[in-house]
């Protein structure tokens, strides 16, 4: 704002317009002159009111922040995980609009577990076939005695529907062709004499995922112990590939709640409305209608025996419902909080989400989390993000010790977290960056360790040390931390490790929030605020 002389400038010439406008009148009265002073007095603490605002409003802009962190961490870690956990918490309302679209997944998950189930003890598998990624020839050999299941024909039969209405389920996901018909129901399953399940539109959809094998990465300090023939695992004829949809398709639109639904969440344990249970396409019929079977299937001691000798620890895998049958297939089932975190769908492509987090009294911050695809084939696409990223939260599942990547049977999955996380502390385009380590799935760890599974039957070099919680935990704290103090190229960075169990709310809010601090006290040292 311009200033108002008071104090005419004598030196100036006489000539100038502008300083000649500004002048007194000759004939100016004393009166006159009064109000003139007051209203130059008047003007200039307005201007210097004005001149305050815009300096207050340039410096909040500075404080103004944009923090950017990037989620990674190999296939199946926990990344999207922590990105529903940053939802849930800080907006707690679009995530609970979003968990109807969910119950698709979740359905999925199930169907699934009972088709691995079925390929388990099916008479004409053979043992190696339906083996969990196991890395350990020891257990491998155990496997060779295997239990019949007199009943497996019936469960067979019984459990024919759900085959259709997982490809049904794979195809949706895949294909919500929300463009032009937004208001159609959800879900309508194929009738049994259709070939295949033609999209609308009959564009064919990219459905299932199948990483492409990639060469190994160099080795690593800390190497697993893998059977010669571990290469064979998980590239059997029964393995499922797992179901991705891209970070592009609008999957989530497909699956909310209709126009022709009238029902609200809250309502839908009332019987005032018509649902999605109202209407008989939707694939709850038939997963309610196989409630029982399932149920008798998962409860059969012969099949749980059976699961036992091929180490096929179901429940411990990704999108784990079996224990929920009876819940997730009534047919007014809505999917909860947990429901959602513990649902998979793997991630392909990158996905960003913003949440402005007002952060009184300095600063606000629009929050940006970028999730990535874990597996190998989608690693590429990381790189980019790395020019521009505040922080790095990086996941490491612990409990993952015993298995074997899908994309390359070869690598011991932990043994691949320590080759990546090599590969991140030592980027030069990273060494600004803080990075946040979450030795992650420690529920999960603590399960395996207690069934007996041996950390040193998987990793020589842990002897025999107690293969407790306590001490493996701190193993690989140690490994982790040792890489870092290697291979960092910032020996200056101070490293901020969590052991973290991401689907669990309450624990991860917590560390979630004093991830934040972390972040923001990095961030504002680096722009020399403090
Ligand atoms: N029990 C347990 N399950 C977990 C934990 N973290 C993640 N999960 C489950 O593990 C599965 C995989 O987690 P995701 O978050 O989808 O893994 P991701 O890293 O995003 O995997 P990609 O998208 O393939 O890269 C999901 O079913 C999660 O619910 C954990 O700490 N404990
Ligand atoms: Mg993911």
């Amino acid at each position: 704002m311009m200033n108002i002389p008071l104090v005419p400038n004598r030196r100036r010439s006489e000539s100038d317009p502008f300083w000649a406008a500004l002048q007194p009148p000759a004939n100016e009265s004393l009166a006159d002159r009064d109000r003139r002073l007051f209203a130059e007095l008047e003007a200039k603490r307005v201007s210097d009111g004005i001149d305050e605002m815009l300096r207050q409003e340039k410096k909040e802009m500075r404080m103004k922040q944009e923090i950017k962190i990037l989620l990674l961490g190999q296939s199946e870690s926990g990344k999207s995980t922590t990105l529903k956990q940053f939802q849930l918490v800080h907006a707690p309302a679009a995530f609970r609009a979003d968990r109807i679209a969910w119950r698709a997944v979740i359905y999925l998950n199930l169907v699934r577990s009972i088709r691995r189930i079925l390929d388990a003890i099916s008479p004409d598998t053979e043992d190696d076939d339906n083996d969990e990624l196991d890395s350990n020839p020891r257990s491998r050999h155990i496997r060779r005695q295997s239990t019949q299941v007199v009943n497996y024909e019936q469960y067979r039969r019984t459990l024919e529907p759900l085959k259709v209405l997982e490809e049904h389920l794979i195809r949706t996901l895949s294909s919500p062709d929300d463009e032009d018909e937004p208001t159609r129901m959800p879900f309508s399953i194929p009738t049994p004499n259709s070939q295949g399940i033609a999209t609308k539109n009959g564009r064919p959809a990219p459905v299932v995922s199948i990483p492409a094998r990639q060469p190994s990465f160099p080795p690593s300090p800390v190497s697993p112990i893998l059977s010669p023939g571990a290469s064979t695992i998980g590239s059997s004829k029964s393995k499922q590939p797992e179901v991705s949809v891209h970070n592009r398709s609008n999957w989530k639109k497909a699956f909310s709640l209709g126009s022709k639904i009238k029902s609200s969440p809250k309502s839908a344990h009332t019987n005032e409305i018509e649902g999605w249970w109202d209407d008989p396409s939707d694939p709850v019929h038939v997963l309610n209608a196989c409630a029982q079977p399932m149920l008798t299937l998962w409860r059969d001691s012969s099949v749980k025996q059976r699961l036992r000798e091929k180490q096929l620890r179901i429940e411990e895998s990704s999108g784990f419902f079996l224990d929920e049958i009876v819940r997730i297939t009534a047919l007014r089932y809505f999917p909860t909080d947990q429901d959602v975190l513990k649902a998979r769908l793997k991630t392909m492509g990158i996905v960003e989400h913003t949440f402005s987090i007002p952060d009184p009294p300095h600063v606000n911050v629009d929050w940006k989390v970028y999730d990535v695809g874990g597996a190998r084939n989608q690693r590429h696409a990381w790189a980019p993000y790395f020019e521009d990223v505040n922080a790095i939260i990086f996941l490491a599942p612990i409990s993952a010790f015993d298995q074997v990547l899908l994309e390359d049977p070869k690598v011991n999955r932990l043994e691949d977290s320590f080759l990546l996380w090599r590969s991140i502390v030592s980027n030069k385009l990273l060494m600004d960056v803080s990075i946040i380590l979450f030795l992650n799935k420690i529920d999960l760890l603590q399960a395996k360790l207690k069934a007996g599974v041996r950390l040193k039957d998987h990793f020589k070099q842990y002897g025999s040390r107690p293969n407790d919680f306590e001490n493996v935990s701190r193993y690989f704290q140690t490994n982790f931390t040792t890489i870092h103090q290697e291979f960092s190229v910032n020996r200056s960075r101070e490293l901020k490790i969590h052991f973290t169990s991401v689907t669990d709310t309450r624990r991860t809010a917590t560390i979630i929030q004093r991830v934040r601090e972390i972040i923001i006290t990095a961030n504002l040292r680096s722009i020399q605020l403090m």
